[in-house]
């Protein structure tokens, strides 16, 4: 069946649940999924690994289902990626849609070397796996020992943390020099500020139930659980329009409390993650879906790349009372969803924002350019949009 549609069921299907797990190179993944897929929780999954051999799968009695497939006694399926990551997945829906195989959610171990977001548009943008995937949330595993090193080195791996939604520090046992633990308490501050709203979690405490189902829908309630995927509280505050929030990072998971400093520390001025910024923006007033869409828009076209990630909850004039969801990785953004209410006493827009090389003042004088709150020196948004003189002018970086 190549359709979203289960004629068992005669409706559309319910997106499965689809988690990335990144890291670095030698960072652990393999390792970390190894342990994963002998837990019971992962009974219902696929997991995609490139190759069999990497997981050391021999001794956990597996079941080979078919080329390519094999299922733990577990339960857990893991299957390798042949071809293209979108054929694999094509071939493993139609095996699910055709009964031979059975999973309800995916995990996809990326190459160490890889810049996520691929993974994510292949997902995000595929016509037909956009309907039956919904991005659960990005892991990205972090050396504790190396791992400091490798943000200086590579920005791949900064871009890595900066897009998680959960971080798994590994190799904490190997933290037996004061040396060592200083750079790993550097370490945990760089992710910080970074990354301020994912929890970091140690080895052990890396389970299925804090890695999974962290995306917007609560499995559990069977409903949206904004406050906990936005996060809002863990960013900076939301400096300059008057609704910031303390800025605190909530403090379930964190080790340590560091500052958010925005990454301003340290005194390398070509550290990669320097480049980037977290941050929210908020605000009580409504605004036209047709001008949120065009400050989207213009913000895509702008700072697509450097726009590592973008989630928000947003108050439209149209249905104020019914919220629109959005969220975004890079320039590819999953059809926003909208929500029958507000789901607490919040109603709010906010943004959570994490861009690389972007000063946070240009995207919120944007943001503030469309909701008409005009300052004596800013374009309003008239200016921006209509004035051909000026294309997208005062968005530049
Ligand atoms: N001491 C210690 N070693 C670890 C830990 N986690 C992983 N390792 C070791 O680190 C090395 C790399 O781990 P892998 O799990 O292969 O890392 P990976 O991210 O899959 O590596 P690539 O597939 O090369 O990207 C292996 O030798 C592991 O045994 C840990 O928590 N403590």
């Amino acid at each position: 069946m190549t359709d979203a549609f289960d004629s068992r069921r005669r409706g559309p299907v319910a997106p499965l649940p689809l988690t990335v797990l990144t890291g670095f190179l030698g960072s652990g993944k393999t390792t970390l999924l190894n342990r994963l897929v002998q837990d019971p929780a992962l009974a219902d999954a696929a997991v995609l690994i490139n190759e069999f051999g990497e997981i050391g799968l021999d001794h956990l009695l597996v079941q080979p289902v078919r080329d390519g497939v094999v299922m733990l006694t577990t339960g857990c399926l893991c299957c390798t990626v042949r071809g293209d990551l979108v054929t694999s997945l094509e071939t493993l829906l139609r095996d699910r849609d055709n009964g031979r195989l059975s999973f309800d959610r995916v995990v996809i171990e990326t190459t160490g070397l890889a810049d996520p977001a691929p993974i994510l548009h292949t997902t995000m943008v595929h016509p037909y796996l956009v309907m039956r995937f919904r991005l659960d949330g990005v892991v990205t595993v972090v050396d504790a020992v190396n791992g400091e090193a490798t943000l200086d080195a590579h920005s791949e791996a900064v871009k890595q943390a900066a897009v998680a939604d959960r971080l798994v520090i590994t190799k904490t046992d190997l933290l037996d020099t004061a040396e060592r633990r200083t750079g790993y308490e550097r370490l945990l501050a760089r992710l910080a500020a970074l990354n301020p709203a994912a929890p970091r979690l140690l080895g052990a405490e890396a389970t299925p139930a804090r890695l999974f189902d962290c995306g917007l829908y609560d499995p559990a309630t069977k409903s949206a659980d904004v406050r906990r995927w936005l996060a809002a509280e863990a960013y900076a505050p939301a400096a300059g329009n008057g609704h910031a929030h303390d800025g605190h990072a909530h403090g379930h998971h964190t080790h340590g409390h560091h500052d958010h400093d925005h990454g301003h520390y340290g005194h390398d001025p070509n550290r990669h993650d320097d480049h980037i910024r977290a941050f929210t923006l908020a605000t009580d007033e409504a605004v036209p879906a047709s001008a949120f869409e065009m400050f989207l828009e213009l913000l895509r076209s702008v700072h697509g790349p450097d726009l590592l990630r973008l989630k928000g909850i947003v108050k439209l004039s149209e249905q104020p009372d019914k919220p629109m969801v959005i969220h975004g990785v890079q320039h590819v953004f999953h059809p926003p969803a909208q929500l029958p209410a507000w789901p607490d006493d919040d109603h709010r827009t906010r943004l959570v924002l994490i861009v690389r090389d972007v000063a946070e003042a240009r995207i919120r004088e944007l943001f503030n350019a469309f909701l008409s709150a005009v300052g004596p020196d800013r374009p309003d948004r008239t200016a921006l949009v209509d004035n051909p003189l000026v294309p997208f002018g005062g968005i530049d970086r």
